[in-house]
């Protein structure tokens, strides 16, 4: 699978662009700020519906206009697939597909894989869990349909739930029965998510040891390990011993919206004793590991977007990722780099077609 052309109209700092790729290895260079990144986020835009640095649609428009629209031709198993995202001010985002609006957005996701490695993955230790249950919901979801159908139908009753604890609470009433019509909504739906993050982590963990070995020098243990309340306690226990707390607090406080993932180096989580470097090659790892996942999973290859690559990374960890571009695992690659004749110099080693974009 690759993306032929795209073409960007009020996209961020593109009033009117279009590119033309190579099928193998592109890469995009230029001083900051000339929208190296905002060409990978586009790309990442007509695979997930949505941009990567910044989800919400109208901080997408260029300043001043009114819409934005980013086209690009995909060539899917030898088929061209025309995938158009469109947004205006004030509406609804459409998605189409060969000319076919979606009903829904959610139904586009895992058309086409695409795995982005970025200096914005940090998020991904040292925030909340709700950036870990994102990345692993994005996973899960960009080769299983019905998972995100799930996911979006147990957020939807959870914040009825969460809605009726409150009127309850102001109103100083309170309906057991009415209560229980959600809570067996969300066991149903809780239970299939929980049982499929379960799956997802225990598949996972083996392929991110194997990347994280790889590119590891170190060769230090590390662990990737899911953690649900599910766990020890089924669902419908917990919101029945919950429901006190609940009622006094308002919302719902367990459940698979409380989930985490737990990443460990040496047993240690690598949030808090984790190095700069051990961090930065763990979510290397993470995100090798998400390739190979989706690729296992959907039988197709990803498309991998990477940004600023070679200014974060250090020349033994660049050259460890340029041995696994010159691997035929990988597809189409889009690199961003701000010195066009180091990514030249190393693009080169490849031994792979590949393309130079100079943005200025
Ligand atoms: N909605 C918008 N309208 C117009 N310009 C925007 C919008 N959003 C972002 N930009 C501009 O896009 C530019 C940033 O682009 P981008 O992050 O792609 O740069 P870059 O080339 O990757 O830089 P660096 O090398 O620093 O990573 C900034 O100049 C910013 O002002």
């Amino acid at each position: 699978m690759y993306l032929k052309k795209i073409s960007l109209v009020n996209y961020k700092n593109f009033e009117a662009e279009a590119f033309e790729f190579n099928t193998k290895i592109n890469c995009f260079v230029g001083y900051n700020g000339v929208g190296k990144t905002n060409v990978l986020d586009a790309i990442y835009h007509l695979a997930f519906t949505k941009g990567y640095f910044n989800s919400i649609a109208s901080q997408n428009i260029q300043h001043e206009k009114e819409f934005f629209v980013v086209e690009g031709l995909f060539n899917l198993d030898e088929r061209e697939e025309l995938i158009n995202c469109s947004f205006k001010k004030g509406q609804k985002k459409v998605v189409k597909r060969n000319g076919k609006d979606y009903e829904k957005l959610s139904e586009h996701i895992g058309l086409i894989p695409v795995v982005i490695i970025s200096p914005n993955d940090t998020n991904l230790i040292s925030e909340g869990s709700d950036v870990r249950r994102k990345f692993m919901d994005s996973v899960i979801a960009q080769s299983d349909k019905n998972y995100l159908q799930d996911l979006i139908s147990y957020n939807k009753v959870l914040s009825q739930r969460n809605a009726l604890l409150k009127y309850f609470a102001s109103n100083h009433t309170f309906d057991a029965l009415n209560i229980d019509v959600y809570n067996k909504q969300l066991i149903d739906f809780g239970d299939r998510i929980y049982k499929k993050r379960k799956s997802f982590a225990e598949d996972f963990a083996p392929i991110l040891e194997r990347r994280h070995k790889h590119i590891s020098s170190e060769g230090e243990n590390v662990s990737f390990k899911y953690k649900s309340q599910l766990e020890k306690t089924d669902f419908e226990e917990l919101l029945k011993k919950s429901l006190e707390k609940d009622r006094v607090l308002q919302y719902t406080s367990v459940g698979i919206q409380r989930d985490d993932l737990l990443y460990s180096i040496e047993e240690y989580p690598i949030k808090k004793f984790g190095s700069q470097g051990q961090q930065k090659t763990y979510l290397i790892a993470l995100k090798l590991a998400e390739f190979d996942f989706i690729q296992m999973q959907s039988k197709k290859t990803p498309i991998l977007l990477l940004d600023d690559i070679f200014d974060k990374l250090d020349e033994n960890r660049v050259s460890k990722i340029v041995d696994l571009v010159n691997d035929d695992n990988f597809g189409q690659i889009f690199i961003t780099d701000t010195h066009a004749e180091r990514t030249e110099n190393v693009i080169k080693k490849t031994n792979q077609p590949y393309k130079m974009f100079e943005l200025n």
